[in-house]
């Protein structure tokens, strides 16, 4: 009997060993995975030279969605090899493009914003950051990586941040008009008022990439702060949209996100024509558009959170979040 005993716990203390074990090496495999994208030697290893965990149609992550209705991935972490996706994208030989405006007090969030990109924004890539200020001299010196630039574009200072916020589509569109001609590289556009927290990485690549916004991803579409009124281009009808998406990031290839900026542009000037402003101006129509023209990849709420919200379970990791801001002292008007 005591034999019996003995050798029953001897198979659970192996069993519980062996457990231990495995987790810490799932644990040192992903804190591996978690650094390697900073260290080029790996970039080298072609896919077909690595080793990597078999993928499976059988088992994910079954707490979230990870596909749209039309067939667009919806990223979340531990849907994707970052590595893997890394050295995909590394032959490509690709530059990612990402344009930030601090326009007014908001350049107070800029060194932040370059100094947390540093250390996730496509680390490994070669990366293009478009400043647009009206405090050109007051840009921080942010240590960038080779392969890495930062380049400054004056722009003029404005009354109202409606106008300023809108107004970003406007310049993002005559922006890759003039300076960007290799319409085969990607672009994000991204608020000023955030901060890295984690990989922003070759995951979120796509023809049109869109951001679910933290703050409506649980709701039914009806509550989604849509403009309402017929008379505006952004209008949403009751019934209408998939998604409620942030104006603080969105994305894609060149051509694509022109053809986007070019188009919320054009309609947020004939609703000023109008005399209406939608709700949340280029937001909106950046909405409207999305329901129009599909997204082919969407990201998870981990792409743009915000920090005075508490993490909800399904999110694992924040990689990307605004900052607690006081308006009425930063922005120029209410
Ligand atoms: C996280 C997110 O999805 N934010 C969106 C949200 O509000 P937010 O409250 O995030 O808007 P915001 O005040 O951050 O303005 C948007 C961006 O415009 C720039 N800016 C604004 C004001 C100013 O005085 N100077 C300046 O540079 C700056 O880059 C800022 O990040 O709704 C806005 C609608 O208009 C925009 O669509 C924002 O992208
Ligand atoms: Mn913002």
């Amino acid at each position: 009997m005591m034999h019996l005993i003995n050798s029953k716990v001897l198979a659970l203390l192996s069993a519980l060993m062996l457990g231990g074990l495995f987790c810490y090496i799932f644990q040192s495999y992903r804190l591996a995975a978690d650094v390697i994208p900073e260290s080029h030697e790996f970039y080298l290893l072609a896919p077909e030279h690595q080793q990597y965990e078999q993928p499976s149609i059988l088992h994910g992550r079954t707490d979230v969605v990870t596909v749209t209705p039309w067939l667009a991935p919806v990223v979340w972490e531990g849907t994707f090899n970052p590595v893997l996706l890394d050295s995909i994208y590394k032959v490509k030989n690709i530059t990612v493009t990402a344009t930030v405006f601090a326009v007014g007090k908001y350049i107070m969030f800029l060194k932040n914003f370059l100094e947390t990109a540093e250390q996730h924004f496509f680390v490994g890539f070669k990366v293009h950051i478009y400043v647009f200020t009206d405090r050109s001299n007051e840009v921080p010196q942010v240590r960038m990586a080779t392969g890495r630039q930062l380049t400054v574009r004056s722009v003029p200072s404005s009354k109202r941040w409606q106008e300023i916020s809108a107004r970003r589509m406007e310049l993002i569109q005559t922006l890759i008009e003039e300076q960007l001609p290799n319409h085969n590289d990607y672009i994000f556009c991204l608020d000023v008022d955030s901060k890295f927290h984690g990989r922003w990485g070759s995951e979120s690549l796509g023809a049109l990439v869109a951001v679910t916004h933290p703050g409506y991803y649980r709701d039914p579409r009806s509550r989604f702060p849509y403009e309402r009124r017929p008379a505006s281009k952004a209008y949403m009808a009751s019934g209408e949209g998939d998604f409620y998406y942030c104006g603080g990031a969105f994305g894609g290839l060149l051509q694509e996100v022109h053809h986007l900026a070019k188009t919320c542009r054009s309609n947020f000037e004939a609703d000023t024509q109008e005399g209406i402003e939608a709700a949340w101006q280029e937001e909106s129509h950046l909405n409207r558009y999305m329901w129009i023209n599909k997204p082919s990849k969407v990201l998870s709420p981990e792409y743009l959170w915000q920090d005075f919200k508490p993490k909800n379970p399904e999110v694992h990791i924040i990689r990307f979040s605004g900052v607690v801001k006081n308006y009425a002292e930063i922005r120029p008007n209410t």
